[in-house]
């Protein structure tokens, strides 16, 4: 039987028209000969506008920004890229792209872009997902290890006992988590837990709270590492923990760091001390107890699921190797960051691999590529690098120093280097695509 030749073209019109997805395409002038309706809604362009100009007139950014003139320069497709930028329309669009070349008998045609628009979703999970379900309860906290298990249940101990608890951890170990859920373990439903944070405290607001805890019919007080507060803050802490005592009020209080040796140190009240000690509970910092690691991943992915309804469920092999051989300064707040960082990458991915870590951490786990200032300083005995990549190695020395200061936020640190999220966004990710060539 004669087979029917199918023209297809006009198929292939409709769906580059209809589909959800922005196409560009440029021949090897950069002229553009392909720009469907998505991508027009996306960068806020008319086709005729862009049909007979070249793509360099066109776009605002310069020459080294679009991601298709690279790809017709290298030849490489470039994948996953993320872009955040004001289009024509001054709306401020995210896109994830991913911009091939095209080669038709050996030879480059040109290349074709592939805009994801993220830009509603974004606006969603770059809210750092920070809350649990309410209330807080011991379920909330990821406890695989030993030492968790212990300090969960002493803490469940201590909410039945109503004695005051003293947490004892470094920063960022989960200890106003733990604060949250022995107040919801033993308080009614209407009960608050109130917050005496170590930043901002004066003597004067001290006894303001002392007063509103007077009206109260009960409640929980939380004092968040009282070794910050200075010597008279911690006498008149002393004086409102004892008169409270006798009351329906509940206390509980944090420190950084051993207190024994913060009382040696003059850092904190002995009295203070003996008042919360009855029930002092020690959090290992998580270097320490490396086993609540990808378990913590994993109840922060599932609540990524739960709550943005994403797709994300564990990370690789090799990005898990990277996540156990990792120190946490920051302890599970730097963990969390992170994650926070690499969900608001994520569209459909269900498993994080490496190409999906942010640049400082990898920068932080991978020994290679780590300069230290004393490579910036020019001396006579070592051959000299060519300019542009001596400023190079520099810019990714600052900019990790940056990264690093600001915990890996990349709005903080872009403020603190003065320039926009924006430009600060690109120059790491062209740090990380130079890195991935080399
Ligand atoms: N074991 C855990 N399970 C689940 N989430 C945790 C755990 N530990 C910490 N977190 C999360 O990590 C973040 C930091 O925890 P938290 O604020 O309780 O630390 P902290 O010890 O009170 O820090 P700081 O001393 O700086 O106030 C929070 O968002 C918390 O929800």
């Amino acid at each position: 039987m004669k087979q029917l030749k199918l023209d297809l073209e006009p198929f292939y019109r409709f769906a580059s028209e209809h589909v959800a997805v922005g196409i560009h395409a440029v021949d090897t002038k950069g002229k553009t000969i392909l720009h469907n309706k998505k991508m027009r809604d996306i960068e806020g362009f008319d086709f005729e506008e862009l049909a007979d100009r070249s793509l360099l007139e066109m776009f605002r950014f310069d020459q080294e920004e679009s991601t298709l003139l690279k790809v017709l320069q290298s030849g490489s497709p470039v994948l996953n890229a993320k872009q955040t930028y004001w289009n024509r329309k001054g709306q401020e669009i995210t896109t994830i792209n991913d911009t091939y070349p095209v080669v038709e008998n050996g030879l480059l045609i040109g290349a074709i872009e592939l805009a994801r628009d993220v830009t509603t979703l974004e606006k969603v999970v770059y809210q750092p997902l920070k809350k649990y379900e309410e209330p807080i309860t011991f379920n909330s906290i990821t406890a695989v290890s030993a030492s968790m298990k212990k300090v969960i249940a002493t803490a469940e101990k201590a909410a039945l006992a109503k004695l005051p608890v003293l947490l004892v951890g470094e920063s960022g170990t989960g200890k106003e988590l733990i604060a949250e859920a022995i107040h919801r373990a033993h308080a009614d439903a209407s009960s608050e837990m109130s917050i005496l944070f170590s930043h901002g405290t004066t003597i004067g607001s001290i006894e303001q709270m002392s007063e509103e805890m007077k009206n109260k019919a009960s409640g929980t007080v939380y004092c968040e590492r009282i070794d910050m507060l200075n010597l008279p803050m911690q006498q008149k802490l002393l004086e409102m923990v004892k008169e409270h005592s006798g009351s329906d009020t509940y206390f509980i209080a944090s420190v950084g760091e051993d207190p024994v040796e913060l009382i040696s140190a003059q850092k904190l009240l002995k009295e203070l001390y003996y008042f919360f000690s009855a029930m002092a509970i020690p959090i290992q910092p998580l270097r320490r107890r490396k086993e609540d690691i990808i378990p913590f991943v994993l109840d922060y992915f599932s609540r990524h699921r739960l709550k943005f309804g994403s797709m994300v469920r564990h990370v690789d092999q090799q990005v898990e190797k990277l996540l156990l051989s990792y120190d946490w300064p920051g302890n599970l707040k730097e963990l969390e960051l992170l994650l926070d960082e690499i969900t608001s990458l994520l569209t459909t991915e269900e498993i994080v691999s490496v190409d999906l870590l942010p640049y400082h951490f990898k920068m932080k786990t991978e020994k290679t590529g780590m300069h230290k200032p004393e490579d910036f300083i020019v001396q006579s005995n070592k051959e000299l690098l060519p300019l542009e990549e001596y400023l190079l190695e520099a810019e990714i020395y600052y900019l990790q120093k940056a990264m690093d200061l600001h915990n890996g936020n990349v709005t903080k640190a872009a403020a603190a280097l003065g320039m926009s999220r924006q430009n600060l966004q690109y120059r790491l990710r062209k740090i990380k695509k130079n890195e991935g060539q080399t």
